[in-house]
């Protein structure tokens, strides 16, 4: 799949931008702070729904504005397609697909992107957090329909938790035990059904990011992962009670194939924390809480890696991405986004990282420095400055 036309409204510090694309290198240069990472980051929210910068949408909205358009011209198997969203200030956001109206949440089913910029370092180094982030954007743009399953998940959790609070301060009435079993079969319901697609989803990750770190760094460094799931074996001996310190992360001991697998221990796990649940007022284990666990030769890659080693692990996460997501899906080649990327590798990581994407259908790039970017990538070069695109 490829962009052929980007069109911006109000988005950041565009008031308006017109861009045509091309298959192939696209790379967008000019000085810090003009603009470049905006238009790109514009393009990963028509397929995450999200900002790598931000989570909330109201700094996306240039600065007294009421709402931000993204539309872009798509074109896939010689189909062309108008995809756009409407991101409001104060009313919920709209989309449309050929200027019929969608859920914003459908939006990743007519296009599919893999966004990497320097924040990505916070999947590897950052909270479990970010993790579940990466793992869970990548999930609905394997399968779009988990987005309405991982958003279920959410708000289930918030309601078990606000009866969990009540039930902590008046102690667990008859009426309120009926109502969390209620919601502890929903949960379960939902959660095990991402814990399955999780598990697969890192599972099949492995080879991928492996071998796209190799094509980058040039040399066999044996990447690893290995999901961390909080129905498991871990938190269930962790004396914390499931508030997850740097030394509980470590690989699940029971890694469930099966819905119905996983159904079993998350039921049991949240048997076994029933009285401490109460006595927190708070779910204590699930989805959730997973976590990824990433290694590099046989160590853990936080906390052990170097700053260059953890920034290319990085890398490869989201090139190994982009390879499984192309291998599999219906919409071809998702559009590869590496914003500010150059700058940070030597002359020979430079060389391998446009070899690894030549055969991307389309790769955006951003860049502050011409001179950063291998030359086999710069046909299609576009200038920024201070928010709109300048011929040169
Ligand atoms: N909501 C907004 N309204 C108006 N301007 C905004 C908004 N959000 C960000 N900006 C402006 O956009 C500019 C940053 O743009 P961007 O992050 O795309 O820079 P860049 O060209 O990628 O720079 P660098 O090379 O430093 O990464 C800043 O000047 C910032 O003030």
């Amino acid at each position: 799949m490829i962009v052929t036309h980007l069109n911006l409204g109000d988005y950041r510090n565009y008031a308006a931008a017109d861009v045509p694309m091309h298959p192939g290198a696209n790379l967008f240069v000019g000085r810090n702070g003009q603009g470049k990472t905006n238009l790109v980051e514009a393009l990963g929210y028509l397929s995450t729904l999200g900002s790598h910068r931000v989570s909330s949408d109201q700094a996306l909205i240039r600065a007294g504005a009421d709402s931000a358009v993204i539309r872009a011209r798509l074109r896939h198997d010689e189909r062309d397609l108008l995809a756009e969203v409407q991101i409001n200030r104060s009313s919920p956001n709209r989309a449309q697909v050929n200027r019929s109206q969608i859920k914003p949440r459908e939006l990743p089913r007519y296009f599919s992107s893999v966004l990497f910029a320097p924040e990505d370092l916070g999947i590897v180094r950052g909270d479990p957090s970010a993790r579940r982030r990466f793992i869970d954007q990548l999930i609905v743009l394997r399968s779009p329909r988990m987005a309405g399953v991982l958003g279920d998940y959410d708000r289930v959790l918030r309601q078990r938790n606000t009866l969990l609070k009540s039930a902590r301060s008046t102690g667990l009435k008859e009426s309120q035990l009926t109502t969390l079993e209620i919601w502890d079969d929903k949960l379960v319901a939902l959660g095990s059904e991402i814990i399955v697609v999780r598990a697969a989803l890192v599972a099949a990750l492995g080879a991928p990011v492996a071998s796209a770190y190799s094509a980058v760094v040039g040399e066999d460094h044996r990447p690893t992962l290995a999901p961390v799931l909080s129905i498991g074996g871990v938190d269930a001996e962790d004396p914390d009670d499931g508030v997850r310190g740097e030394h509980t992360v470590r690989p699940a001991a029971v890694i469930p194939t099966t819905a119905a697998e996983a159904a079993g221990l998350f039921r049991a796990a949240l048997a076994s924390r029933r009285r401490s649940e109460l006595d927190r007022g708070l779910t204590l284990v699930g989805p959730h809480r997973d976590d990824v666990a990433f290694g590099l030769n046989g160590l853990p890659v936080k906390g052990y890696a170097s700053h260059g080693e953890s920034w290319s692990f990085a890398l490869a996460l989201k090139l190994g991405a982009a390879q499984l997501l192309r291998a599999e899906s219906s919409l071809g080649d998702p559009v590869l986004i590496l914003d500010d990327v150059f700058a940070e590798l030597d002359q020979g990581r430079r060389s391998r990282l446009a070899a690894a994407i030549a055969g991307f259908e389309q790769v955006l790039i951003t860049a502050a420095v011409l001179d950063d970017v291998p030359d086999t990538l710069t046909a299609h070069t576009v200038h920024i400055r201070a928010g709109e695109v300048v011929d040169e």
